[in-house]
Parts: C-alpha cells; structure tokens; sequence
C-alpha cells in the first residue's frame, strides 16, 4: 500500500498495492510528514479539526479501485497511519464505495475507527458525510431516513458529525471542512432542515440535550443557573453577552434571576437583550412581548435602556420587520452581535425559546411557508394562528445559527407537540419545533408534565 501526501491538494491519495506499479517506479514521492503537526488543528465551526482532511472515496469501491476484503487489513493501517500523523478529519458519502445508496465507504470508516487501535476516538474524530438527494430521495421521510442512517449511534460511531447538506442534488462530496450549509432551494432547504433535526444531527454536530425536571420551580432554578453560567462566560469571553427571549410564559421562567445570587451576581450592564418574535402592537399593549418582559424581567434588572432592542412600534409588519434586521445588522457591523462562521448570519450567544402546543417556536407556525425563509434575519406575519395575527419574527437560519438556545416548555399541553419532536415514531410531516438546532448546544427544559408522553 503507498501513501503519497500532495501537499498542493493537501489530502491524502490512497492506492491498492494490487495497481501499484513496482516500487522502484513508483510514481509516489517517499512518504513525508504531513505540513502540520498533530496539535495544529483548525475550528471548524464548534469543531476542531486537522488542516488536511482524508478522502474516503476508493475506500470499497470496486468498479474503479477494484476493491476487495482481503484490502480492509492494509486499509486498517492507512486509517491508523493517518490518525497517528494527526489528520482527524475524514471525507466520506453515502455513495462511496459501490453498493447502492448506501456506500461501503461510511461502513469502512465506522469499523476502523472502531477497531483503531490507540485510544477512543471517538471525541476526537470528524465525519463530514453528504447523501445524495434527487432524483433517489424525493421526501422529507426519505431525508430523515438517510440522516438517521448517519447518526453517531448508528452507522458511523462519531459524536461529532459534521454532516454536508450543501451538495444535495447528488453526492459529489464538498472537500472536507467547509461548513454545513443548509441546501439551494426552499424546498430542499425544507426537506433537509427538518431531516437533519428530526434525525437528531443538527448540521453544528451537536446533538440535542433533554433534561426533565420534576417541576416548573425546579426547571426555573435550573435555568437562572443555565443562563448566569453562559452570562459569566461570554462577558469574560466577549465583553457582553446577547440574550434573546420570547414571548408566552418563559418570562415566568427567569424568575429565579431576580434574586440572589444571580441578582447580584450577574454583569448586567453587558447585557444586549432582543426579542426571537414581537407582536405587532404598541409596547404598551397587553399583547407586546416587550411590556411582558418589561413588567416580569427588564424592569427588576439594571440592564442599560440603550442595550434593550424593542421593535419600532410606530410601523406596518412589513416596516417592523425590516427596522428590526436593521438593528441587528447594526449590532453585528458594531461586534455585538457575533457572525456565525459556519452559516454567515447573525450568531446569538443564548435564545430563549418557548414552544406553542402545536409545535411552532418564535412566530414560525407549522406548514406555514416562513418556516422555509432561508434569506431573511427578520420577517413578518400577517395570519398568526396564535392571536394577535400581526408579528414579526426571527427566521430560521438566525434561530439556527445561535450559540446556545434553551428551549423551555411546561405544561401538559405541549406533552403532544413534546412526543412528536422527541419521540420514536416520527412521522413525515415536521414541526417548526424539530427544525431548530444550534451551532453550540441545544437544551430541552422540560417540566415532567410536557414530558410525560415520551
Ligand atoms: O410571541 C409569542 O407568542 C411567543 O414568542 C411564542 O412563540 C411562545 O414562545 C409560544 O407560543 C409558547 O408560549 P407559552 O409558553 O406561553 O405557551
């Protein structure tokens, strides 16, 4: 088996000794070091990776490479050579490796990581897969099958999979490391958002956290503590910390923030706080999100009046929902607001999400075509299921691209909504709810009452 290390495509070519010319004319440059060093890894969004990646396509192909079992042992070595020179990063696809849609190549790569013989690699090692979309895979079922085919617990044993969806309408694979980019269409970006959530894999990797708490007190207490963590660490990190909340009884739930220690303990004064959804109404308005947090939250707190981002409510849906991206584009040009470099929109440091009994988040309501807005920050609603019909809200690649979401739902009357975004049986048609991820982490707060059909 020769390896050849072309530093100017900086990936490894990988060749069955079985085509090989003979050694001494070999075409391959001697094997060097890689131009990097084990501990020289790059961030790749929430993940850090080796600066040159492995592609994987030969690996069980046996219409071009012609190959062959009796290879997996010298296949073996080269995977081992690779992870001990530092690459950490692996390139495959599902039609890698012949075989249908199903390419022997991920299955190669799960058994050698398995079979590695240092130490576990499984918090190490970067899986960036991709599956072919049209004309093999036409619904959103079909997506959510082949996502779960790449869940870390199934097929491939990473926790870390950084899953390709841009290159969707056939798998011609990305080269590893450029970020997971949600796909071209509306429709695709539909089928593949809900897919990729549904399975579990948000495109950061990260797979969701679920916590049930015995109550809505207990789920409060751990979610002061939640938020004053993140607060402490982004304040040290950057110098401020963006809070976004919603509407609905989250306010209720940050109550536990309003007294010791958190009270005191808190750098308010860096807070920036905005809102994932507003009604279209004056602040004063018993429907506005605004004066909900404002009476509950903003008015017990010393966060700076300049810090706090309400919606103009003097304009049209249209006209709010346009000044609010403003603002943010504001906030972004002036390193408030960080810019996710995985998807290029504005990167939130925590949101606060509620959930409606029916599964919708912010103001973005199931079947409702917002759901596919993949080029705004900011858009408007003018047929809100949920009263008053007018609002503006986040999209979902804003919503996405946060740091951190807690997602916080209580009460009996989202068990329903809980076990269809949760639960085992997924049906095809997604909920607004199972279509958020985070580029960090994204926690359930769960009370045992939503929780309770799972
Ligand atoms: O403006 C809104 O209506 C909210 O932002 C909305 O998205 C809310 O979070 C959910 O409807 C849950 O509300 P409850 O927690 O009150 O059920």
């Amino acid at each position: 088996m020769a390896l050849s290390i072309s530093t100017s495509t900086s990936y490894f070519n990988c060749v069955s000794s079985s085509n090989l010319p003979s050694s001494s004319s070999s075409p391959f440059k001697p094997f060097k070091f890689p131009p990097f060093w084990p501990w020289q890894k790059v961030k790749m969004g929430p993940l850090t990776v080796s600066p040159m990646g492995f592609g994987t396509w030969a690996w069980g192909n046996q219409l071009l490479w012609g190959y062959k079992e009796s290879m997996d042992t010298d296949l073996q070595q080269t995977f081992n050579l690779a992870v001990e020179n530092g690459i950490n990063l692996f390139d495959t696809a599902d039609s890698y490796g012949t075989g249908r849609l199903n390419g022997q190549s991920e299955k190669l790569l799960g058994k050698f990581i398995r079979e590695f013989p240092g130490n576990r690699l499984q918090d190490d090692i970067v899986i960036a897969t991709k599956f072919a979309a049209y004309p093999w895979r036409l619904t959103p079922g079909q997506f959510v099958k082949a996502c779960r085919l790449r869940r870390p617990d199934s097929l491939l044993i990473s926790p870390q999979v950084a899953v390709n969806l841009k290159r969707l309408d056939c798998s011609i694979g990305l080269r590893p490391g450029s970020s997971a980019v949600i796909g071209t269409e509306s429709r695709r970006f539909d089928c593949i958002t809900k897919a990729s959530s549904m399975a579990g894999i948000t495109t950061a990797g990260k797979k969701k956290a679920v916590e049930v708490f015995d109550s809505e007190e207990v789920l409060a207490v751990s979610l002061a503590k939640y938020t004053a963590d993140l607060s402490e660490n982004f304040c040290k990190e950057r110098g401020c910390f963006t809070v976004v909340l919603s509407g609905g009884s989250l306010i209720k739930s940050l109550r536990k923030l309003l007294e010791p220690p958190y009270i005191d303990s808190i750098e308010w004064s860096k807070w920036h706080v905005l809102w994932v959804d507003e009604r279209v109404v004056p602040k004063d308005h018993v429907d506005s999100n605004y004066k909900l947090a404002y009476d509950g939250f903003l008015s017990k707190v010393p966060i700076l009046p300049g810090n706090v981002y309400a919606i103009n409510d003097a304009l049209s849906a249209e006209g709010a929902a346009e000044d609010y991206e403003t603002c943010l584009k504001h906030l972004v040009n002036t390193k408030v607001i960080e810019t996710s470099s995985a998807s290029g929109f504005p990167k939130l440091d925590l949101m606060l999400l509620g959930m409606g009994p029916d599964g919708h988040v912010a103001s973005l309501f199931p079947g409702h075509h917002l759901c596919n807005e993949n080029k705004k920050w900011v858009t408007f609603i003018k047929d809100s299921p949920k009263p008053p019909p007018e609002r503006i809200t986040f999209t979902f690649p804003v919503i996405n691209s946060a740091a951190y979401i807690a997602l916080v739902v209580c009460g009996a009357g989202k068990a329903d909504a809980v076990q269809k975004a949760l639960g085992k049986d997924q049906s095809s048609d997604v909920l607004p709810v199972q279509m958020v991820s985070a580029e960090g982490e994204f926690k359930w707060f769960l009370d045992k009452a939503a929780a309770s059909k799972l």
